[in-house]
């Protein structure tokens, strides 16, 4: 079956000495219960014919004594060994899982509902499917050898008696296929629906939703559709249950019948004198022998069925084409000498989504500063992740120095680019590692991380912190452990944007720098000195800054202002206000406000 030799291989090259020694094992400890079987009948026969010598009762009591010791002492073995393997295992199924999702060079695959649904059921159940497929291939074999020993038993005693005992396993094989297939799929269905309770409790419990959360009274309305996340999972699962009991009652009933009536032949046998008692001993042990293999086997069946549908989705991710085609022989990226250019870009983040960029051409010669401005939903941050290579165009090209992005190995790109986005990260970890991941070369090097940030008027607040650049920034996580640790701290928002600043800077001489509303968050002073830090920043290096603050973007080189997902104006700032178009508007509502805000202090 599609999956098995995956994760056989998996287990394989996770650890061949466990998955050698587990299999020797395993096999070894299912033929036990045959043995011991044939040792009753042969110290009951002894017994009953009443001539055996106490020397031969003891001989096979103590073989007998043994194997009942095997049969109690390797199965701790057996599951400390599968322990170890699993953990093993789920290692390097996770890693390569990750290394899978890293390896998607833009967002799309992110952003698609059904990608992370299938994420979630792979990290679920990834792990765990090569182990539990080694066992259950492990698990039908022992209990093959071990239902093949006691059908040959009892083939000594009638022809008949292996195929009833067989043909009693019959429907549970079927019925357990069924029912393992019905509860994948019902796991595939439910994974919206578990996602969404997720959701709804990670909110309720989220610190900075908690805020909204009281102030607006919306508590019990979030536990509310929480719960009916769960109810309708319950629901479904209650009903999958029920099936199951129907299903494996009627599988029992029709097993049990079979081991009865052999049970009385059996009986009415010995009685008759056909067989002897250590037969009769050995019938009942071979059908309650076969029954429990038979089962096993089917229970295996099943479990490893579903959990290799399951392992489908791990599949899916490990082995999913690259979601943007990143060339074979990629051109170098060169250091930026001439321009960026925007060669007629036409953008939508998918063929059900409206267009978000509509034409856009324009450049951003090197060396110079471009403002991007214009209207929520303009499709400005849109525009600076097509730079970054997020996202390809679907018509038209962006151009490093005439060369088209998609021919640039991304990763090569990305390293000539520093930027901030709009919505950055806050890292659960040290002030000094939540700038060091700028650039992991210089994670370690306190004094351009303290430079870095010094330019993003950082360096003042870390320095004061309890540990200064050691201090944990969170409040998720201890210092040390949870008993003796102390608790981390967190920032203010404008001061998780100066860091996020920071770790830009801290990338040093890229070619380009783009910044989306680095100043958003900031107070007025901070602002000051921190956009007075970009011009310094920036000069002589080619930049681009998206800001609503006009005045913080006026002295670029050229601004762009974008409408609609079309460039709607484009020039200098004394070129653009006399104009008297789109930006020349915003910039005089602007400067009104500031205005009349003067005129009410004074
Ligand atoms: N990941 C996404 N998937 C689908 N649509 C998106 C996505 N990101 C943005 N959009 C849509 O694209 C349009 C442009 O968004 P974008 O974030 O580029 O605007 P913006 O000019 O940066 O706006 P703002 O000034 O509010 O930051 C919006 O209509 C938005 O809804």
């Amino acid at each position: 079956m599609r999956g098995v030799r995956e994760a056989l291989g998996l287990t394989w090259r996770a650890s061949r000495i466990h998955t050698s020694v587990f299999v020797v094992l395993t096999l070894a400890v299912a033929l036990v219960p045959v043995l011991v079987a044939w040792l009753m009948k042969l110290i009951l026969d002894l017994l009953t014919q009443g001539n055996a010598t106490v020397a031969e009762v003891l001989r096979i009591s103590v073989v007998l004594a043994v194997a009942g010791l095997i049969s109690g002492v390797l199965p701790q073995v057996i599951q400390y060994v599968h322990k170890e393997l699993e953990r093993r295992v789920g290692l390097v199924t996770l890693d390569r899982m990750f290394e899978a999702a890293d390896g998607f060079v833009g967002l799309a695959r992110f952003e698609d509902p059904v990608f992370v649904d299938r994420i979630r059921m792979a990290q679920q159940h990834g792990g765990a499917t090569p182990g539990v497929v080694v066992t259950s291939v492990l698990s039908m074999l022992s209990n093959s050898l071990k239902a093949l020993g006691f059908l040959a038993s009892l083939v000594l005693l009638a022809v008949w008696l292996p195929f009833a005992v067989l043909a009693s396993a019959l429907p549970a094989l079927v019925g357990e296929i069924w029912l393992a297939q019905r509860r994948a799929a019902l796991q595939w269905k439910l994974g919206p629906v578990e996602r969404r309770e997720l959701f709804f409790s990670a909110l309720l419990t989220n610190v900075q939703a908690a805020k909204e959360i009281r102030l607006f009274g919306i508590g019990s309305y979030l536990r509310d559709r929480m719960s009916a996340q769960r109810r309708r999972f319950n629901g479904e699962t209650a009903k999958l249950d029920r099936t199951q009991l129907y299903v494996q009652f009627g599988v029992g009933v029709v097993t049990a019948g079979f081991a009865g009536g052999a049970l009385v032949w059996a009986v009415l046998a010995a009685a008759g004198g056909k067989i002897t008692v250590g037969d009769l001993s050995l019938v009942v042990a071979s059908i309650a022998g076969v029954q429990a293999a038979a089962l096993g086997v089917v229970r295996d069946l099943a479990a490893s069925h579903k959990q290799l549908l399951l392992f489908r989705h791990y599949l899916e991710i490990v082995r999913s084409e690259t979601d943007l085609p990143v060339p074979t022989d990629p051109v170098p990226v060169p250091p930026l000498r001439k321009a960026i250019e925007f060669r007629d870009v036409w953008f939508r983040y998918s063929p059900n989504h409206p267009w978000t960029l509509r034409g856009v051409s324009f450049s951003i010669e090197h060396g110079r500063a471009l403002g991007l401005v214009g209207r929520n939903g303009a499709g400005k941050t849109t525009l600076v992740k097509l730079l970054c290579r997020m996202y390809d165009p679907e018509r038209g090209a962006i151009l490093w120095d005439g060369v088209d992005l998609r021919n640039l190995d991304p990763a090569e790109l990305r390293l000539r680019i520093g930027a901030v986005f709009q919505d950055y990260m806050n890292y659960d970890l040290t002030a000094e590692e939540n700038i060091g991941l700028g650039d992991l070369d210089h994670a370690g090097d306190r004094d351009r991380i303290k430079a870095a940030a010094a330019n993003a008027g950082a360096d003042g607040f870390v320095s004061a912190l309890p540990r200064g650049y050691e201090t944990l920034l969170s409040r998720l996580f201890f210092h040390g452990d949870a008993v003796n640790g102390t608790a981390g701290v967190t920032l203010s928002g404008g001061q998780w944007q100066r860091l996020a600043l920071a770790r830009a800077y801290l990338r040093g001489q890229r070619d380009l720098l783009v910044l989306d509303e680095p100043s958003s968050g900031l107070d007025a002073e901070a602002e000051y000195l921190v956009h007075r830090g970009l011009r310094e920043h920036r000069m002589g290096r080619t930049s681009v800054l998206i800001s609503h603050r006009l005045g913080a973007v006026r002295d670029a080189d050229v601004l762009v202002v974008l409408d609609g997902g079309v460039v709607a104006e484009l020039g200098t700032h004394d070129q653009l206000t006399a104009q008297n178009g789109l930006y020349a508007q915003m910039f005089a509502s602007q400067a009104e406000g500031y205005r009349r805000t003067l005129t009410e202090a004074s």
